[in-house]
């Protein structure tokens, strides 16, 4: 499914991944004497008009926003009849999903983590961009340990409202406000990435469920619980961060912006007792 301009740029090598849409593989670039990821997404795949809405903006978007440290980087794009080629910054195989499942994540790490994810979504709400599926599984590593939020799939542009609906994401990180199909704004992604930060220093989520609706019932129910048992060990402004991202009022929500301005990230999570 290559097209020949394609071909004619980049070398492809192994498959390394794959998604709902198409497949993701190593690359090499003679030019620059580099490597790249292709992601190939399969057009015949994508039935209905939100599919193909996201398989516009993705591109569209990941241009707008490029580069940026914390952003996986889109370098070129290639169209065939039947499939999108879309030229990535290649990151390591192992997520930030793979990171929390082996349990060694130190505070300041998780902080580390933290500021550099928020720093790439401050980036996008600047833009006007939503990312609305921030999780571990998105968020991937270059081969110098940078943290990248990948897969735009799922983002959007907030309009001269400067709002957005529709219920997108993965239910353990979706925000109330989604859930209820209220009309949102970028602070989804603050909530979201909230609760990104709650998994990588308790290895478990805030709202659990067996079934999608169960977990959006707890998420509706929204009080967040830091239980003592799994909390114990993390320090006061790790928590006090938490509960000012995982927040149900939008508007005493912390901004991106201002999430980067909390004491805990810019001590870089090393502790100075508040208690
Ligand atoms: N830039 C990249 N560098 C290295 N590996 C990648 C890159 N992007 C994606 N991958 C790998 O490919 C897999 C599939 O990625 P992709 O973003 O297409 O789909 P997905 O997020 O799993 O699913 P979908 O977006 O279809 O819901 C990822 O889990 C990851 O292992």
């Amino acid at each position: 499914m290559l097209s020949e301009s394609l071909k004619n740029k980049y070398q492809p090598c192994e498959e390394i991944g794959r998604g709902r849409f198409g497949v993701i593989s190593k690359a090499f670039c003679p030019i620059t004497q580099s490597f790249f990821a292709i992601k190939t997404i399969d057009k015949r795949l994508l039935s209905d008009p939100t599919d193909r809405q996201c398989l516009e903006n993705e591109p569209k978007i990941m241009t707008l926003l490029s580069p940026h440290p914390n952003i996986v980087q889109i370098h070129d794009m290639f169209e065939s009849e039947n499939a999108l080629h879309l030229i990535l910054d290649l990151c390591q195989p192992v997520t930030l999903y793979d990171q929390i499942i082996q349990h060694d994540l130190s505070e300041p790490k998780v902080a580390s983590y933290a500021k550099q994810l928020v720093s790439g979504l401050a980036h996008c709400h600047r833009y006007g961009v939503v990312h609305r599926d921030i999780k571990p599984d998105n968020i991937f590593f270059d081969f110098r340990g940078n943290l990248k939020i990948g897969d735009f799939g799922s983002a959007t542009w907030l309009g001269e409202l400067c709002t957005a609906d529709g219920l997108v994401g993965t239910p353990y990180y979706v925000a109330p406000e989604v859930v209820m199909g209220r009309s949102y704004n970028e602070k989804v992604d603050v909530w979201s990435a909230g609760v990104v930060l709650y998994v990588m220093l308790a290895g478990v989520p805030p709202f659990y469920g067996e079934t999608a609706e169960e977990i959006f019932e707890a998420i509706l129910r929204g009080n967040l619980r830091l239980p003592s048992r799994i909390f114990r060990s993390i320090s006061s402004e790790a928590k006090d961060l938490l509960r000012k991202m995982i927040c149900r009022d939008v508007s005493r929500r912390l901004s991106a912006e201002q999430v980067l301005r909390h004491p805990w990230i810019l001590n870089g999570g090393e502790t100075i007792s508040m208690d």
